[in-house]
């Protein structure tokens, strides 16, 4: 494996240019890739190059800002661009990717700045490339902030359900998809709470009478983030972890509840932690597809009497959080190409490395496929929203109460 890094986009402030690390290849190569333009991330954002609802809005308004840039310092006189035609191409990067409300918040936050104080028939110039600039970098910036409070409000949240429920010992928990550094600007969502809940509660140094014991991230066909990607990051920090199938989930919470091991711990799941692409009004949830499952799943087994508890926990900045959408059945949910489900693309593995990258078919040629790419948690499913500005719980009438 080549030199390992978790940072998933590199904007340089000097150059004013961008790089994205080309997550298609992890976890068996690490490459940047240069976007020069609004269609370069266009393109890498609908080939999911780069992923995850935080990283895609920032990749997208960094691209606006290298696209504006080029063009005030490289174009010639008769190439006038006027702000019609940058609302235009910022529309059009909009549509890469649907239902993270990251990127259409971010592109159209950018969009109404300009349109305050400038005309469709004006033309680009260094003022309104210092707006784009100056909400990009901030975007980003906070972004990484706000994961960090992310993780710590998730904790807290962790510690009060254990000493809640006085419960002592190890657990586990599980994950879907990849929320981490590799979809954020750094530490990650449902991946921060993890990575802050080990920092505080691993046995080594924990004066609680719990600690994380153990996390099991789904490997989440058909693009595999968790196989490829959280299994990466967990790798990285030294977090034990177990990969397990989706189709595994409700068998290993069964196995641990009868405390059986599983491989290197048997430590019961009491949290499923999942991030979010878009939470609406009423605190529905559309995550990748397999998260409507997993609350179905810790929902049977906290129906069972005397059972061990799981909470269902979702894990979302506020630029997540879209209070215009009622319902999760308003959200749109992507569909991506069948062949995302019907072959495996990776590197050969040899003896020495990898090799060229393969492309293998898993699945009968030509078939009907449904590929969602996300569904909806509804909300009378999840135990708590967290937030950078606080864990969220259903009222007294079981309702969430969302603001931004
Ligand atoms: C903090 S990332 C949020 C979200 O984005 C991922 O989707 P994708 O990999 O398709 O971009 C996944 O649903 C994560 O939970």
């Amino acid at each position: 494996m080549s030199e390992r890094t978790l940072q998933a986009i590199k904007f340089d402030k000097t150059n004013v240019s961008l790089e994205i690390l080309d997550q298609l290849l992890l976890p068996y190569s690490t490459s940047y890739i240069s976007i020069k333009t609004i269609e370069d991330a266009f393109q890498a954002i609908k080939l999911m190059q780069v992923r995850g609802a935080p990283a895609i809005a920032i990749v997208g308004s960094f691209a606006i800002v290298v696209d504006t840039y080029n063009y005030l310092k490289y174009s010639s006189e008769s190439t006038n661009r006027t702000v019609e035609s940058l609302i235009n191409s910022i529309d059009y990067l909009i549509t890469s990717r649907p239902t993270a409300v990251n990127l259409s918040n971010a592109l159209n936050d950018i969009k109404n700045l300009i349109n305050k104080s400038y005309k469709s028939t004006d033309l680009i110039n260094q003022t309104i490339y210092k707006i784009i600039y100056d909400y990009s970098v901030a975007l980003y910036e906070d972004d990484l902030a706000n994961n960090f409070k992310i993780g710590e409000n998730g904790l807290n949240y962790i510690k009060s359900i254990l000493k809640e429920e006085n419960f002592k010992g190890p657990f586990s928990i599980i994950t879907i998809c990849n929320t981490g550094s590799l979809a954020t600007s750094g530490h990650g969502t449902a991946l921060g709470i993890i990575r802050s809940t080990y920092e505080k509660l691993n046995k080594s140094n924990t004066n609680e009478e719990f600690w994380l014991d153990h996390v099991y991230p789904l490997e989440t066909r058909p693009y595999n983030q968790g196989a490829k990607l959280t299994t990466y990051e967990l790798d990285y920090e030294r977090i034990p972890f177990t990969l397990i199938c989706d189709n595994m989930v409700s068998a290993l919470i069964n196995t641990l509840n009868d405390s059986k091991p599983i491989k290197h711990s048997s430590a019961p799941v009491k949290f499923i932690i999942v991030g979010a692409d878009r939470v609406v009004k009423n605190g529905d949830s559309a995550n990748k597809i397999g998260t409507f499952q997993l609350s179905v799943i810790a929902n049977y087994f906290n129906s069972i009497p005397g059972s061990n508890k799981i909470k269902f926990i979702v894990a979302a900045p506020n630029t997540t959080i879209d209070l215009n959408t009622n319902s999760g059945k308003d959200i749109i949910i992507e569909e991506r190409p069948a062949n995302e489900l019907t072959t495996l693309k990776g590197p050969v593995l040899t003896a020495n490395g990898i090799g060229e990258k393969l492309t293998v078919g898993i699945a009968t040629p030509g078939i009907s496929v449904w590929n969602p790419a996300f569904d909806v948690a509804p909300y009378n499913l999840i135990d708590a929203i967290v937030t950078e500005e606080s864990s969220i719980t259903k009222d007294a009438s079981g309702k969430f109460n969302l603001s931004k």
